[in-house]
């Protein structure tokens, strides 16, 4: 195996034409070439590099067996379809893979209608299957396929078994399952499901052992060698004819033909960013400086929480399958009795830590922002109902970047909001993120949660004062205090700027960061008081979070200042850089400067200010985003959230345009 394998002789673009054509003999070096543009490819753009290579054959051999899009492919999570995506037409494209307006890292309905289902949340491609199966039967429809493809990490997740539950009881209605099983989800797949398609695996003919699925009710076929074309082709072709909900377990190796994948015991280079080909690493480590200012908000989180565990006994950590991606793996090293790794199973996390809280433990849940989403119910009624100290820290809160709409975490503040006695914290900075986890750990009488951006760590931004918990951040002296801005994590820094630049403009600014931003602080309406503008800043969706608590919270005080709130639209807002999405969504200095000087009567600069200057956006906004902030009095706020720009979707196709795909 070559570090990075190289490409065969030229075989021209692939396409859907070239796959089917091609005679069995050649195909392992069609599947080479593909392999090597990949490889190619992805370590240009970054993207999820390892999952890919591991399904080359088997999204072939899908592709000459079935009729897509005639019949239905279904890939689970979406983050292993770029082989599907080069088979399908987009060969020549693939160099835009993440970058704005380029491909999409995931399925993406507009781009094909080879893609189905779009989403980066695992564990719903069952479900997705059972639907469809149910309508084929429920139209007549029986001579198109369904077809799910779904990882063994994805298999854990509690959806997953929804549907097996639905599906096994339905001989009548055709699915196929291909469970492609590498034995991996970012580490090694856990719990038992995953010793049980071990054993599966490793069967000789002769062993015995009981088989759930079959057990369930579905056909099984396997194991099967996912690398070998020919005999996938054979039982994918046995399990389209059988007409009956059939599980084919294919066995593959992350990261195939790529020796730093390979060889990675981390996560087989599950997704990388750019990297050099020859080594799968990136080209030059970033270079820390003296105060720790470049390191990642998960890298701060992780090692904090190693003192925190050194210190208390009782505290624990959870993590759904993201050990490493969320900073555990240090306290993993450290005090690996303490670390549970629940598998891809949100709801589950969030009620078994309401389980080791009852039993006198503070549970800390490591978990994406975005992947909170599913477990709203969980946080609601079995940990905040029960006032258990569990600390939630949400990764990848706010604007993510590369991977479009689902990545995004940016609705949790909107529905954590309604959550009685759950508090809220956005660390502004390294250092906070250290306090704040402190003080979240510190509470035993409800639930806590931080929430980190994708991003590193800048500078510390200093307090000038602190009142009744609130750090004022700046305070124009030399003009009256106009405005207020008030600061959601690391939206400080931009806010920071944009004061700056006001005063330029002679408009006195006081910049405060709540830190504990929601429920909202019952001294702040005070302090906002003194202002004829508030502008609330944050990086999530602007209906119902902070802001519109803040807004309400004056209101409710009596005060009369003009409230407006700015943040994410209500929309799913595409790939592109964080810093490019943050700008074009008005969340930088020289938005926020804009909404400032818009508000006031005031005309911006043609020339921004060297402190505005720095965060410029990188491509223009399109219309469908143009940002145009919900603006308020206090004592109107139900006006907060009615002009929200709308989402960029196309419209939702017809019942019997949908029928058809
Ligand atoms: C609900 C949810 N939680 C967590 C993740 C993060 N995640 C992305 S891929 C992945 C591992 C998937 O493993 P598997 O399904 O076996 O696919 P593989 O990468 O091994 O091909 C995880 C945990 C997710 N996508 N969705
Ligand atoms: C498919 C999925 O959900 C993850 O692989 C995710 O794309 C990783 O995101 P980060 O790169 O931000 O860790
Ligand atoms: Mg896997």
């Amino acid at each position: 195996m070559a570090a990075a394998t190289s490409a065969p002789a030229a075989v021209g673009p692939v396409n859907l034409r070239k796959l089917r054509g091609t005679p069995p003999d050649r195909l392992p070096d069609l599947a080479a070439h593909i392999r090597s543009l990949l490889i190619e490819k992805v370590c240009a753009t970054g993207g999820h590099l390892g999952p890919n290579l591991g399904v080359v054959e088997l999204t072939m051999a899908l592709h000459r067996v079935f009729d897509s899009p005639r019949d239905a492919l279904v890939f689970d999570t979406g983050h292993q379809a770029y082989v599907h995506k080069l088979l399908t037409g987009r060969e020549r494209e693939f160099d835009t893979l993440r970058q704005a307006r380029g491909l999409s890292g995931y399925p993406s309905r507009k781009e094909s209608a080879h893609d189905l289902v779009e989403n980066s949340h695992a564990s719903t491609a069952l479900s997705y299957a059972d639907g469809l199966a149910k309508a084929r039967a429920l139209s007549g429809d029986h001579d198109r396929a369904v077809v799910a493809v779904i990882g063994d990490g994805a298999m854990t997740g509690g959806m997953a078994w929804e549907a097996l539950n639905n599906l096994g009881a339905a001989p009548e209605r055709p699915v196929v399952i291909v469970l492609d099983d590498n034995g991996r989800s970012y580490a090694p797949t856990t719990g038992a499901l995953a010793g049980h398609l071990e054993l599966l695996r490793h069967k000789d003919g002769a062993a015995v052992c009981r088989n759930l699925f079959t057990d369930l009710g579905f056909t099984y076929f396997g194991p099967v060698d996912g690398h070998d074309t020919a005999a996938l082709e054979q039982v994918l072709r046995r399990a389209k004819k059988l007409n009956r909900p059939v599980v084919v377990h294919v066995s593959t190796v992350k990261g195939k033909g790529y020796e730093p994948a390979e060889t990675d015991t981390a996560d087989c280079l599950h997704a990388v960013g750019a990297v050099h080909p020859a080594t799968g690493r990136p080209p030059a480590a970033p270079q820390a400086n003296g105060s720790g200012a470049s390191r990642s908000w998960t890298g701060v989180f992780g090692q904090e929480l190693v003192e925190l565990a050194a210190e208390r006994e009782d505290v624990i950590a959870v993590t759904a399958s993201m050990l490493r991606p969320t900073g555990l793996h240090s306290m993993a090293r450290e005090f690996p009795a303490r670390v549970f790794d629940v598998g891809i199973a949100e709801q589950h996390a969030v009620t078994s830590a309401a389980g080791l809280a009852m039993g006198g433990y503070h549970p800390v849940v490591a978990i994406y922002a975005t992947f909170l989403n599913r477990a709203f119910e969980q946080v609601l009624m079995d940990v905040a109902l029960h006032r258990l100290p569990v600390t939630f820290v949400l990764d990848r809160a706010g604007i993510t970047g590369p991977d479009g709409p689902s990545p995004h975490g940016m609705w949790d503040l909107s529905q954590l909001a309604t959550v009685p006695g759950l508090r809220i914290a956005a660390p502004r900075d390294a250092a906070r993120l250290r306090v704040l986890l402190r003080e979240a750990a510190a509470i035993d009488d409800g639930p806590s949660m931080l929430r980190l951006p994708k991003a590193t760590t800048g500078p510390d931004i200093e307090t000038l004062a602190r009142m009744d918990g609130i750090d004022i951040l700046h305070r124009s002296t030399s003009r009256p205090l106009d405005v207020a801005l008030v600061t959601a994590g690391p939206l400080a820094k931009p806010a920071l700027d944009a004061a700056r630049e006001l005063e330029q403009h002679g408009i006195g600014c006081t910049v405060l960061d709540p830190r504990w931003v929601l429920p909202v602080n019952a001294a702040l309406p005070a302090l906002l008081a003194r202002h004829r503008l508030v502008v609330t800043v944050e990086d999530g969706v602007r209906t119902g979070g902070m802001g519109s608590a803040i807004g309400q919270a004056c209101q409710d005080a009596g005060i009369s200042s003009k409230v407006i709130n700015l943040g994410l639209s209500r929309a799913f807002i595409e790939h592109g850089t964080r810093a490019a999405l943050l700008a074009q969504e008005g969340l930088d200095a020289a938005g926020i400067t804009r909404t400032v000087l818009r508000a006031t009567g005031e005309h911006p600069r043609t020339h921004p200010s060297p402190a505005t200057a720095t965060a410029t956006p990188e491509p223009t906004a399109t219309a469908e985003h143009e940002h145009e902030p919900a603006t308020t009095t206090a004592s109107e706020s139900e006006r907060v959230t009615t002009s929200e720009p709308t989402a960029t979707y196309a419209p939702a196709p017809t019942t019997a345009a949908r029928r058809a795909r």
